[in-house]
């Protein structure tokens, strides 16, 4: 396991990463997420030993990087596919790595064939693509065959089936009950890759919770209903009864109806009532990338002026502290989706009498 107390790094004036607190866990992929700059990087080179934090500490397994014992063979990372001697051949760069930590050269054939560099092992890694090249780091990464791995950024620069291929592999290497923390942009790859997120902006820690914890926390689900557009008073008989029985209406561009508030058995009723057809009823749920920027956008540094989200929240002031992630026990009223199915239960099938559930999501940013 990885544990964080009040990390804080500071280059000068700069804080990159403040009072940063956390565990990763085994068995499980966690992904570490955050906007360019947020402290992603620093707080992978303070796990190894690369960087002194400049408050707080970082151990792995109850130790600092420093004080284990052949770390090599116990933590493997890549940082930065980059940072490697381009006048090597693959395989020589792996067998100098091997040397210094005592693996045996077997070993450096078996990773090769791993990541599928055994065809090009003799060539020198300066004329390799950049997915090569990250092929090549994870390689030096799975070396030591470690209990705990770190990689930034893996599936920067790998095609579609390299980028599969990592997602299988970060899986596997889990489920075989190692320590696995990945950063990563790709939100759509991190929402088929991670089990669990911790997510930073402005060197903060801004939630550290399960994706799906953390897509619910951050999206507001809703209900896509629509009437028959032939038929125009339909779709408002329709929005007029859902507003009246408590649901925001807001009309889509392709003529549907996106409600919230209200559950979907709720709306089909209305709609039955009201003598209104349906030709759809849909739930909507919010991707992780949606959550992720609805979290995130108040701790962006870089955005383009043509953004329309720039200016849209304050940047957390020094010493925020994020409020607690807990799910919400007690339901509350006025938002439409249901609860988390029950293993083997149809999540659409009509609901109980009685409110619908759902934890209310942050206010939209004014
Ligand atoms: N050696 C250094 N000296 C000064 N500032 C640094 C140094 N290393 C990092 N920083 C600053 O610390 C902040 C965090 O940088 P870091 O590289 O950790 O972010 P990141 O989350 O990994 O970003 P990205 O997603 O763009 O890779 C940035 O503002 C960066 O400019």
């Amino acid at each position: 396991m990885i544990e964080a107390v009040g990390l804080t790094k500071r280059y000068g004036a700069k804080t990159a990463v403040y009072n940063l607190s956390f565990q990763v866990r085994p068995g499980a992929v966690t992904g570490f997420l955050g906007p360019n700059g947020a402290g992603k990087s620093t707080t992978m080179r303070m796990i190894l030993g690369l960087d002194q934090p400049t408050q707080g500490h970082v151990t792995i397994g109850g130790r600092t990087f420093r004080q284990l014992p052949n770390a090599p063979r116990q933590v493997g990372a890549l940082l930065d596919a980059k940072a490697v001697h381009g006048g090597r051949s693959a395989r020589n760069h792996l067998l100098s790595l091997a040397q210094l930590s005592g693996i045996p050269a077997r070993r450096v054939d078996e990773v090769l064939g791993v990541v599928g560099l055994q065809d090009v092992a003799k060539k020198r890694s300066n004329g390799f693509s950049l997915g090569m090249g990250q092929r090549l780091g994870i390689a030096a990464a799975l070396l030591g065959d470690p209990q705990v791995l770190l990689f930034d950024e893996p599936v920067n620069g790998l095609d579609p089936e390299g980028i599969l291929w990592v997602r299988n592999l970060m899986k596997q290497l889990a489920a075989e009950g190692r320590t696995v923390l990945v950063s990563s942009h790709l939100m759509s790859e991190m929402a088929l890759t991670a089990d669990h997120l911790i997510v930073i902006g402005r060197g903060q820690l801004l939630a550290d919770m399960s994706v799906k914890d953390f897509i619910s926390h951050n999206s507001a689900d809703f209900a896509r209903v629509r009437a028959p557009h032939t038929e125009p008073q339909q779709r408002e008989k329709l929005s007029a009864a859902l507003t009246e029985a408590g649901g925001q209406v807001m009309p889509e561009p392709d003529g549907a109806l996106r409600v919230t508030g209200l559950a979907l058995p709720q709306i089909s009723d209305l709609a039955y009532s009201a003598e209104v057809r349906l030709w759809e009823l849909s739930p909507h749920q919010a991707s992780l990338e949606e959550a992720y920027m609805r979290m995130t956008q108040g701790a962006v540094d870089y955005r383009s002026t043509t953004d329309q989200k720039s200016g849209l929240m304050q940047q957390p002031p020094m010493g925020y502290v994020p409020p607690q992630q807990q799910i919400p026990q007690v339901p509350q009223e006025g938002w439409y989706a249901p609860p988390p199915p029950q293993p083997g239960q149809n999540p659409y099938a009509a609901a109980p009498a009685g409110p619908p559930v759902m934890p209310r999501p942050p206010p939209p940013p004014t």
